[in-house]
């Protein structure tokens, strides 16, 4: 794992939260004894000339920079590469194996702030839905939102608890899971019966074999599955939908198809929210202009959601060292007075608890010539003021 000359050699994306205080020599290299040097780049440079330059031996990244044989092809030196975060669509898993390159992602890391947002995106929308159960029974005479969620793992699971506190109905659908109180409909139930569609899938593709003609071996790439994902929503799912069914992508901007999108919307007039984009980081302002809420992908970007993230990777490089990990979230973490008992009985407080058109706000500004350009999308989400997660 160390050069003896210069110990442990870390490449990291800068937008990792934290590095400092978890990827040192006192946090890694006291119990091993060795140096640790980290540098720090922007994920979409992160190249394969860097990469052979340098030489790390541990290599942290962000959703930005793919991994893949291309990065590694002229680096023999990384052991170790770490995700901080939930999706590993752009980390080719398979190639790692076959090259004895230890991977790690920080599964989980944001689910509470993504359903956050979720919840958030349709009590901005649709506050006549916002009714804790407490007062359902007694007040309502509108019966309660039926949400509509597609991958119930992490994110999708969670979202579906915080549905249940609020009294609505949860209509799941995830095929590679049994079913359950909550994976309890079919992809066509899901999408003709729900006010609120909410999709929390990984991207995926069909399964393929294909040969690697120098070894004569065939494998699976790492991404593909017997339910893909990528266009999951396209022309055909949406015309399953009523006109008032909100559709809300937090997943991955591929997952549905953006010109069968804009089409729906400008027939049905649907209400979308999109955080993620296909064509991501660049947005066409045609598509921004049919959104009811769009933000630039930081729907897990809390506070809470990105410490965890590099926490998880931290603790997974520990193991790989065998050394104890000497840091943890929990001293980092500023007061949180954001308390979700508070905003379940003060609906009207929504707003000082996270303010979503403000992020819509933000991410229409950076429009020009009919389109926010990669780098002022890229901007945004560095520069993005993270939120506090809703604690319990
Ligand atoms: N916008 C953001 O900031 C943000 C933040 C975190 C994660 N994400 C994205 O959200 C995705 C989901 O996150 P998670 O933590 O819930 O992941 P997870 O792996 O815990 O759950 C994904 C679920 O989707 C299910 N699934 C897979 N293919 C499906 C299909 N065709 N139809 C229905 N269900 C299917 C899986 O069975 C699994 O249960 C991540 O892969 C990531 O791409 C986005
Ligand atoms: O997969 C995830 O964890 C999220 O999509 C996360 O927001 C990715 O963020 P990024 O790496 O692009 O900063």
């Amino acid at each position: 794992m160390t050069d003896t000359v210069t110990g442990i050699t870390i490449l990291a994306d800068s937008n990792i939260a934290s590095l400092d205080e978890f990827f040192t020599a006192t946090m890694l290299g006291q119990a091993t004894e060795q140096t640790v040097s980290i540098i720090k780049v922007a994920g979409r440079d992160i190249n394969a000339q860097l990469l052979a330059e340098l030489q790390p031996t541990i290599l942290l990244i962000r959703s930005v920079t793919s991994v893949n044989e291309a990065l590694l092809a002229d680096n023999e030196s990384v052991e170790f590469v770490g995700s901080a975060t939930i999706g590993t669509d752009h980390v080719d898993q398979d190639y790692l194996a076959a090259r004895n390159i230890t991977f790690a992602n920080a599964a989980g890391c944001s689910k509470h702030s993504v359903a956050q947002y979720v919840l958030t995106a349709i009590l901005t929308l649709r506050p006549q839905y916002w009714q804790p159960s407490t007062t359902l029974l007694m007040t309502s005479s509108m019966p309660p939102l039926t949400l509509g969620i597609i991958g119930l793992g992490n994110i999708g699971s969670t979202l579906a608890q915080y549905a249940t506190a609020l009294g609505w109905q949860v209509l799941g659908y995830d095929p590679l899971l049994h079913p359950s109180d909550t994976n309890n409909a079919s992809f066509e139930q899901v999408l003709s019966q729900s006010d609120v569609v909410s999709l929390h899938v990984p991207l995926t593709d069909k399964k393929s074999t294909h040969k690697k003609a120098a070894a004569g071996q065939s494998f699976q790439s790492s991404n593909g599955s017997d339910y893909p994902t990528r266009h999951l929503i396209n022309a055909e799912a949406l015309a399953m939908m009523s006109p008032h069914t909100m559709l809300i992508n937090s997943a991955r901007g591929p997952v549905v198809n953006a010109s069968d999108l804009e089409a729906d919307i400008e027939r049905n007039e649907r209400q979308v929210v999109l955080d993620v984009f296909e064509h991501e980081p660049e947005i066409s302002e045609g598509l921004l202009a049919k959104l009811a809420i769009a933000t630039p992908h930081i729907a897990g970007y809390t506070v809470e959601g990105k410490l965890r993230g590099t926490q998880i990777i931290y603790d997974a490089l520990c193991e790989k060292l065998a050394v104890a990990p000497a840091q943890s979230m929990q001293k980092l973490l500023p007061l949180n007075m954001f308390l979700w008992s508070e905003l379940k009985a003060h609906p009207d407080r929504l707003i000082k608890f996270y303010d979503i058109m403000q992020d819509d706000a933000s991410l229409r500004s950076q429009a020009v010539d009919g389109q926010v350009n990669g780098a002022d999308f890229d901007q945004l989400r560095r520069d993005y003021h993270l939120r506090r997660e809703w604690q319990f």
